[in-house]
């Protein structure tokens, strides 16, 4: 089995897919996980004005409006959080995005103090903490603030993993990677774009440029800039399609080096890794 087909086996892209089943499907799958999981009652999901945290807040409310129509039960909720460092640069996109979601809950909480503190401490005791290390550092508290929202709603957090960041890594461990839930999962990038058109999703969500935009160094880099290859290349590779044998390289050393990633913490039981 070539490198290729394990990896897309891995994520199960498909190749061709009808955007409103896979609507469906994400749908069912996260009221499936409620109806399982009774405990829960609501999803959390940090919103930053992507495509990918559009798309999965969308599917994530319509999920909770069936759910609450189906059980009469008020209690389930989609939580959308703001997360910006200080003010954010795109943040005429973020209002976008929560327009078009219409979470049922919207918290802002801005993490500049937290993730400024911890750099402070760090460098307090004679550490120097790179910007890059610093955006990661964001990443993560992101995550902090979505699990003890989540601790006190009886909540899951939602991840926006889909198969074209995965594959790459292209994601903060223990930061965005974090989650319970993830179901976008399966799909990459042009794919997502897809389903957000079915949505009815204003233009700019799903044209816009991906950026993680965690360095002040490099305001709204752009992924593929950060990554060296885009995404069209990343999304052909992942439908099975032959592409040049530079970006094949490049997707395959980044999945080789980002296997950790894609893992539970090693133990002595696992030979992924030899
Ligand atoms: N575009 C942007 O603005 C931006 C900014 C920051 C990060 N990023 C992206 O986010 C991702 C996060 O960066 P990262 O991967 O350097 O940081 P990360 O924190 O996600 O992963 C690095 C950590 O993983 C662990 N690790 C590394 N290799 C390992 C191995 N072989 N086995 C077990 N554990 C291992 C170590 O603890 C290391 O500190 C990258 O893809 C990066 O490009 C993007
Ligand atoms: N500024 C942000 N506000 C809320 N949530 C955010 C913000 N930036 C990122 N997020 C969350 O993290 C994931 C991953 O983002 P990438 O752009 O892929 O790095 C995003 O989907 C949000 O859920
Ligand atoms: O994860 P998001 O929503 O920030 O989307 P993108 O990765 O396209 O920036
Ligand atoms: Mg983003």
């Amino acid at each position: 089995m070539s490198l290729q087909t394990k990896i897309i086996a891995e994520t199960g892209v498909q190749p061709v897919i009808d955007p409103e089943e896979e609507i469906r499907k994400s749908i069912d799958f996260l009221k499936e996980y409620l109806y399982k999981n009774t405990f829960l009652k609501t999803f959390v999901l940090g919103i930053s004005g992507g495509q990918d945290s559009s798309l999965a807040g969308r599917l994530t409310q319509m999920a909770m409006e069936e759910m609450r129509q189906e059980t009469k039960n008020s209690d389930y909720h989609f939580i959308a959080v703001r997360l910006p460092y200080g003010t954010q640069a795109d943040e005429e996109d973020a209002k976008r995005a929560i327009e078009f979601i219409q979470p049922d809950t919207q918290i802002e909480v801005d993490i500049k103090p937290a993730v400024d503190a911890q750099v402070a401490a760090l460098r307090a005791v004679g550490m120097s903490i790179s910007d890059f290390n610093k955006g990661n550092i964001k990443a993560r508290q992101r995550m902090v603030a979505q699990y003890a929202i989540a601790g006190e709603f009886s909540g899951a957090v939602i991840g926006t993993d889909h198969a074209a960041e995965n594959i790459t890594g292209f994601f903060t461990k223990y930061g965005d990677g974090a989650a319970d839930i993830l179901p976008i999962f399966r799909l990459n990038k042009r794919q997502g774009k897809l389903l957000l058109q079915a949505l009815g999703a204003p233009e700019e969500l799903y044209v816009k440029v991906p950026t993680a935009d965690l360095e002040e160094d490099k305001p709204l880099i752009s992924d593929e800039a950060a990554l060296g290859i885009t995404y069209q290349e990343i999304d052909d590779y992942l439908e099975g399609k032959s592409i040049s044998s530079k970006a094949q390289t490049i997707i395959e050393n980044l999945w080789k080096k980002t296997q950790h990633k894609r893992h539970q913490p090693i133990t002595l039981f696992d030979d992924y890794w030899k």
